[in-house]
């Protein structure tokens, strides 16, 4: 399903966080949101799901709340786990906005499996490392079974393998004809598996399109403030940070 924003505004404390928003995101697409801190990727991602209040107009957040958790799974930044629910009920609770119990425990089995999470399935969630406790949470998202996903810094913690892992994941999601975006501080992923790089700067979007395109060296400085090495290889774009401009 294809979801939009336009002219998303979000104000906070008498300041604008987010400036004007225009986007779309369509079946197919693996959306990599990149930015500096505080530029208002996590904003953007709540407004277009209407967790905050905005002006403007995004096809998400106008929907009931019972249907949008049809439509869109969100998986937050925040992985704190307060109480000792098991890694297995954590990730049922995917399934809350189906309730058809002869898919649930399928759909169930097939997010603790790709996120390697079968052997961790009876262990209280709060006794899980940072890093096993963001593979729960991306668990209990893919549960949803949404065609449209949105996560919030899903490989922040995660080892290079599962980082690497699930950026093929949400890439095969999108290649199965689901809409799927992530903000991500690692340019290099970004650039590597995303269809589209969305770039925010103070609260606006500073680029839309192309990876190769959004990592130019003009843009990196200006915005992020580095220099770094960018490469077109046989196996796709590779790019290290290299140095500080400020
Ligand atoms: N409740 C709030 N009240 C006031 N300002 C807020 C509030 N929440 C966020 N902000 C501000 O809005 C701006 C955008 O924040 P946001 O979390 O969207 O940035 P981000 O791009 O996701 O950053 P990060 O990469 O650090 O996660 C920041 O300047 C932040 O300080």
């Amino acid at each position: 399903m294809r979801i939009s924003a336009e002219s998303l505004t979000v104000r906070r404390g008498g300041r604008v966080t987010l400036d004007g928003a225009s986007l779309s995101l369509a079946p197919g697409e693996l959306v990599g949101l990149i930015g500096p801190n505080g530029a208002g990727k996590t904003t953007l991602m709540r407004a277009m799901l209407g967790l905050v209040a905005a002006s403007g107009h995004s096809s998400l957040a106008q929907l009931p709340a019972a249907r949008r958790a049809h439509i869109a799974a969100w998986l937050p930044q925040e992985r704190e786990a307060a109480w000792p629910i098991s890694v297995e009920a954590l990730v049922r609770l995917g399934r809350i906005p189906h309730r058809r119990p002869d898919a649930d425990h399928a759909q169930v089995e097939r997010a603790l499996s790709r996120m390697g999470l079968t052997d961790l399935r009876q262990r209280p969630v709060n006794t899980l490392s940072g890093g096993e406790r963001a593979r729960v949470l991306i668990a209990r998202a893919l549960a949803q079974d949404t065609p449209v996903l949105l996560a919030d810094e899903p490989i922040a913690g995660l080892d290079p393998a599962y980082q690497i892992a699930t950026m093929a994941l949400f890439r095969g999601l999108a290649q199965d004809g689901r809409a799927v975006m992530a903000s991500l501080h690692d340019l290099g992923l970004a650039a590597r598996h995303c269809t589209r790089l969305v770039l925010m700067d103070r609260g606006r979007i500073a680029f839309d399109g192309p990876p190769q395109d959004a990592l130019s060296p003009e843009r990196l400085a200006r915005i992020f403030g580095i220099e770094a090495h960018l490469e077109m290889t046989a196996e796709g774009p590779v790019f290290q940070p290299l140095r500080v401009l400020r």
